[in-house]
């Protein structure tokens, strides 16, 4: 990959969260006095299903408006009513939906024409900067088939390419490695590191390891609250002593899955080995094992239960 994109724009680009919250309609909050500074770099963006990552998403993507709270671009103040709310943000932003669409009918370099006409690029400079991201996202050899014959991975690369058009400085990408094999997810994430140079780049998924290979910054979120930020390898030091090893009977996991908190289960010759998190040892054959990422982010979003008997 080559012709990494950079931003013209000379001062580092900054986003300030302060309380932003989203109430939809019927009163239900999606996101709560959520508080974030963002910077150059890669912010991986963890939570289950119904977290807020999306409504965070798009309440940034201008999409939708924020119900409470302020947003900061480069120390200013976006304002967030009227009719051109986000202005700012959005000249300055690429965004990859979890639900992106294409037109089948058009190919790679049609559909990238018609999405950076809308976005205001003279034809000349599109035509360049689609060259450009057509060779950054190795699509050469298929930006002149139609869209709808390509794979999963295909198409997202061309989501990938239609958040760069406009050179952002704001890279937010949701879910954006669904339906990539390992290599493309791979490829993707050098293409991570190369681009967070010199912009902000959140990015969602529920996928950990992309995170725990990519980015530097984690918000774990849940139930709409940001819940934990820190780095994957403080996040998970955090767990020390928590994560044990335990061969058991097969015919006891089940029973045993009800009672401890299961990371994971390996079977082995003797038994399963269950990966329990647990501030105790869960039986003294367990053994002590090395904290991960996932570890730490099961452990924060575990039941209410379950949190409270550990407490
Ligand atoms: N338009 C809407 N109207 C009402 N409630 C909504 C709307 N969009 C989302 N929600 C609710 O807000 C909460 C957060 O949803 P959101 O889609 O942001 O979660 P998420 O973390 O992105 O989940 P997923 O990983 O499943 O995409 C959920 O309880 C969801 O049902």
């Amino acid at each position: 990959m080559s012709a990494t994109p950079t931003p013209s724009q000379q001062c580092p680009p900054s986003l300030e969260l302060k309380g932003l919250g989203k109430q939809y309609a019927g009163g239900f909050w999606g996101l709560r006095e959520f508080s974030a500074l963002l910077q150059p770099g890669i912010t991986g963006i963890l939570g289950p299903n119904g977290a807020g990552k999306s409504t965070l998403l798009r309440m940034l993507a201008t999409l939708s408006t924020p119900s409470a709270g302020e947003i900061c671009w480069k120390g200013e103040r976006v304002p967030t009513g009227g009719l051109h709310w986000g202005q700012v943000l959005r000249e300055r932003l690429g965004y990859l939906p979890q639900d992106f669409g294409v037109y089948p009918q058009l190919n790679a370099i049609e559909f990238l024409g018609y999405l950076a006409a809308a976005k205001g690029l003279s034809p000349r400079s599109a035509r360049a900067r689609i060259d450009d991201l057509i060779a950054l996202l190795n699509l050469q050899h298929c930006a002149k088939q139609a869209l709808g014959g390509y794979s999963g991975g295909m198409r997202q690369r061309v989501g990938i390419a239609q958040a760069l058009l406009n050179d952002p400085e704001l890279l937010i990408l949701d879910e954006p490695t669904i339906g990539l094999d390992l290599a493309e997810r791979a490829a993707f994430r050098h293409l991570l590191a190369e681009l967070a140079q010199d912009r902000i780049i959140l990015l969602s998924t529920h996928i950990v390891s992309d995170l725990e290979a990519t980015a530097e910054d984690i918000l774990m979120m849940a139930g709409g609250r940001l819940i934990a930020r820190d780095s994957a390898d403080s996040l998970a030091f955090a767990l020390q002593g928590q994560v044990w090893l335990w061969t058991v009977p097969f015919k006891d996991v089940e029973a045993l899955r009800q009672r401890w908190l299961v990371a994971g289960m390996l079977k082995r010759p003797q038994g399963m080995q269950l990966r329990v998190l647990s501030p105790v040892a869960p039986h003294i054959d367990a053994r002590a094992a090395e904290p991960n990422l996932e570890d730490a982010y099961l452990w924060a979003t575990r039941p209410r239960a379950a949190q409270a008997e550990a407490a």
